[in-house]
């Protein structure tokens, strides 16, 4: 299923680093100026780490906690899986409690203690084993879904992105920026747009950078421009990625992205959610039962250290928002394409 693309070209940037006994995060609080790597030596630095996002974008957040429970591990003595876990579960329910809205963090939690419970006296080995293959894992599902998402993407097409879904987010090659890369390089993307993504601005300081680092020229518009640029028929799809998907195909993403997908309907542009079957929570009935993180209002009061708005006012600052299933025409995980999702078309995708 994987079309003839220089997987290696985009295999450059690493947000994560295991060297054997630490976590080098690439700390992208500081991008795209310093390219700067902070290292965590035990589990808390590393749900700091989560919270302050040095890490960020859901599958990078599952994959950094599983190396949290070991970088745990180390302060641990146990017999066996079982009673190591015991003695690791508070350390996991900090690191669980980083961020709330990405599922991907309790189901890599969910991972490490499923292996847990079932290793012997070589359960240090058994849980560091996991770390990497869930690594392992997501680098095979970008690659996948990159082919499968462009495949859906007609020639020359113009389309836009919303946030950062990129190496930056993932183990490496992207979900939704996966499959814009696999789209540029198959000819099926002529022109890519990327929102700023205030107020964290990973559209603007992260993705604009990354498909920088690959050749891709994307241009970058205010998020407010987004539905007047749909008017002009530029674009053709929507892409983005997604840290919860529900068992009826809502869809919880960076804020912002639910106005895109009502500016794409409204403009017959097509919407695509891309993302890992690790991603996908089918426990989670609809998008109104997930959970929304808020955080500082302080992120709104300025950019880059400097002050943009008056002192002493209110802000609120939820920084995902629900998309419902009825606007999204794909969802492309690596385990196949669901078009004009629902529970049902979930359900025999995922089970129930
Ligand atoms: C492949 S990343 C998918 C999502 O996690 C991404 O679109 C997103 O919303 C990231 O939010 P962030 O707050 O930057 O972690």
């Amino acid at each position: 299923m994987t079309q003839d693309i220089d997987f290696d070209r985009y295999d450059r940037i690493r947000p994560i680093r295991w060297t054997g006994d630490a976590l080098e995060l690439l700390d992208q609080r500081k991008l795209p100026f310093d390219v700067e790597y902070a290292r965590c030596e035990d589990s808390d630095a590393v749900a700091e780490a989560i919270r302050l996002l040095i890490v960020r974008g859901a599958p990078a957040i599952g994959i950094s906690a599983a190396w949290g429970v070991v970088l745990a591990a180390r302060q641990v003595d146990a017999a066996d899986g079982r009673q190591a876990l015991e003695r690791l579960e508070p350390a996991m329910q900090r690191l669980n409690a980083a961020r709330p809205t990405a599922v991907n963090l309790a189901w890599a939690l969910a991972r490490m203690r499923r292996v847990l419970l079932a290793a012997g006296a070589d359960w240090r080995e058994v849980i560091a084993r996991e770390a990497q293959a869930i690594a392992e894992e997501d680098l095979a599902a970008n690659r996948r879904m990159g082919a499968m998402g462009a495949a859906l993407i007609g020639e020359g097409s113009g389309v836009m992105t919303h946030c950062n879904t990129g190496s930056l987010a993932t183990a490496g090659f992207g979900t939704a920026l996966g499959v814009i890369r696999a789209g540029v390089a198959g000819g099926r993307i002529a022109k890519v747009y990327a929102g700023e993504t205030r107020p964290w601005l990973q559209g603007a300081r992260l993705t604009s950078w990354e498909l920088q680092q690959d050749g891709i020229a994307p241009t970058l518009v205010a998020d407010a421009a987004a539905a007047h640029l749909m008017k002009s028929g530029a674009v053709q799809w929507v892409i983005v990625g997604a840290d919860r998907i529900c068992a009826n195909g809502d869809t919880a993403n960076k804020i912002g992205t639910y106005q895109l997908a009502i500016a794409a309907r409204h403009h017959g542009a097509k919407f695509m959610v891309v993302a890992p079957s690790s991603t996908v929570d089918m426990d989670t009935p609809s998008g109104d039962s997930i959970e929304i993180e808020e955080r500082d209002p302080g992120e709104m009061f300025a950019i880059g250290g400097v002050r943009t708005a008056a002192p002493e006012i209110a802000a609120w600052n939820p920084v995902f928002d629900v998309t419902p299933h009825e606007l999204i025409d794909a969802i492309v995980t690596e385990k196949g394409v669901i078009e004009r999702p629902d529970a049902a078309a979930m359900r025999a995708a995922f089970g129930s």
